[in-house]
């Protein structure tokens, strides 16, 4: 076949591609999802596939079209992901290996030749809406929210030809700016200027990496229906073990009003016999309880470990157990 045709150009970049790890995440080029992802993998090592949405680059891990996803998982100021929470609780077993933190803040931008006078319609995704919201109602009080896909969406639209967007203005990350050849027209909006978003880096199940001493666990539990105590009884796994939670949220299961899913985030690993001995607690007294990974932590932890509950504590409580068991000991 003569080099040069579609297809040929198609092996050149299979082979390429071939070995080098991919990775699906929210497009298009620009994201503060992709800055996420820069931070652990750069184009000339790995593949970086741009999808529409969040649950399009987790089924992608799903499918066997990528090997990993980057996905924001909770902003600081807007609060979880929920269609990522969502999907990873169901369908089949995903597994976070690690997250990442990237600061927020975003530019107005527009076509060259538009000025803030002329802007109503502003195209923002929902999360960076209701990061700017406050910003927005000071400076654009007639602004009317356009929803986008992603951050760099309505930017990337902006760069084509396209005569008539359905919005006037953007709020996009800094770099797009520049990158779309657009204008600013505000920089640095944000309610926060602290702003953070944490990402995870999602895979398909294996070996669990080893510990690091500074890591995360996040589970999906169900609680037993309509049983008093039920949400202490699951707290108090972890409490008695002196597990400390990150993160705990209820997701409605839709099935029906009053049944809910929790995503949890502990600090330790499954290899911290502390954690262990908490799952073996949520086993027993909880009909569902998902594990997606243990990885680790890009903040430092916030508790320290309660006397008690180190892992040679734990091992010696059990060889205890079984000097009982044998009778050397009473
Ligand atoms: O569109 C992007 O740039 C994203 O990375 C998505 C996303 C999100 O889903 O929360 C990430 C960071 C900001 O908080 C706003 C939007």
């Amino acid at each position: 076949m003569p080099s040069g045709t579609s297809e040929t150009r198609d092996e050149h970049r299979d082979a390429a591609e071939r070995g080098r790890p991919r990775y699906a995440y929210l497009g298009p080029a620009g994201t503060f999802t992709e800055a996420a992802l820069r931070q652990i993998a750069s184009p000339d090592g790995a593949v970086f596939l741009p999808q529409v949405d969040v649950v399009s680059a987790i089924e992608a891990v799903r499918t066997g079209a990528a090997d990993h996803a980057v996905v924001a998982i909770e902003s600081s100021v807007e609060g979880s992901v929920t269609a990522v929470l969502d999907t990873l609780a169901t369908g089949d077993p995903l597994v976070l290996q690690g997250e990442m933190i990237v600061p927020v803040s975003f530019v107005l931008a527009a076509r060259p030749g538009t000025g803030l006078s002329a802007v109503r319609r502003v195209a923002a995704h929902p999360h960076a809406w209701a990061q700017c919201r406050r910003w927005l109602l000071q400076n654009l009080p007639d602004g009317v929210h356009v929803p986008a896909t992603s951050n760099t969406a309505p930017a990337a639209a902006m760069a084509t030809g396209e005569r008539e967007l359905g919005f006037d203005a953007a709020l996009v990350p800094p770099p797009a700016v520049e990158a779309y050849g657009l204008v600013p027209l505000a920089d640095d909006v944000a309610d926060n200027h602290h702003a953070v978003t944490r990402f995870v880096l999602v895979g398909r199940p294996g070996p669990v990496p080893p510990r690091t001493g500074a890591d995360k666990t996040t589970l999906v539990v169900h609680l037993p229906s309509n049983q008093a105590g039920a949400l202490l009884e699951m707290l108090e796994q972890f409490a008695a073990r002196g597990v400390n939670l990150s993160r705990i949220e209820s997701r409605p299961l839709g099935d029906s009003l009053g049944r809910y899913s929790f995503s949890i985030d502990v600090e330790g690993h499954v290899d911290d016999e502390r954690v262990a001995e908490a799952l073996m607690g949520l086993h027993r007294v909880c009909p569902h309880v998902r594990f997606l990974g243990s990885y680790p932590r890009v903040d430092t932890p916030h508790g320290d470990v309660r006397p008690g509950t180190y892992d040679a504590d734990f091992l010696a409580a059990r060889a205890w157990v079984q000097a009982l068991r044998d009778g050397r000991a009473h």
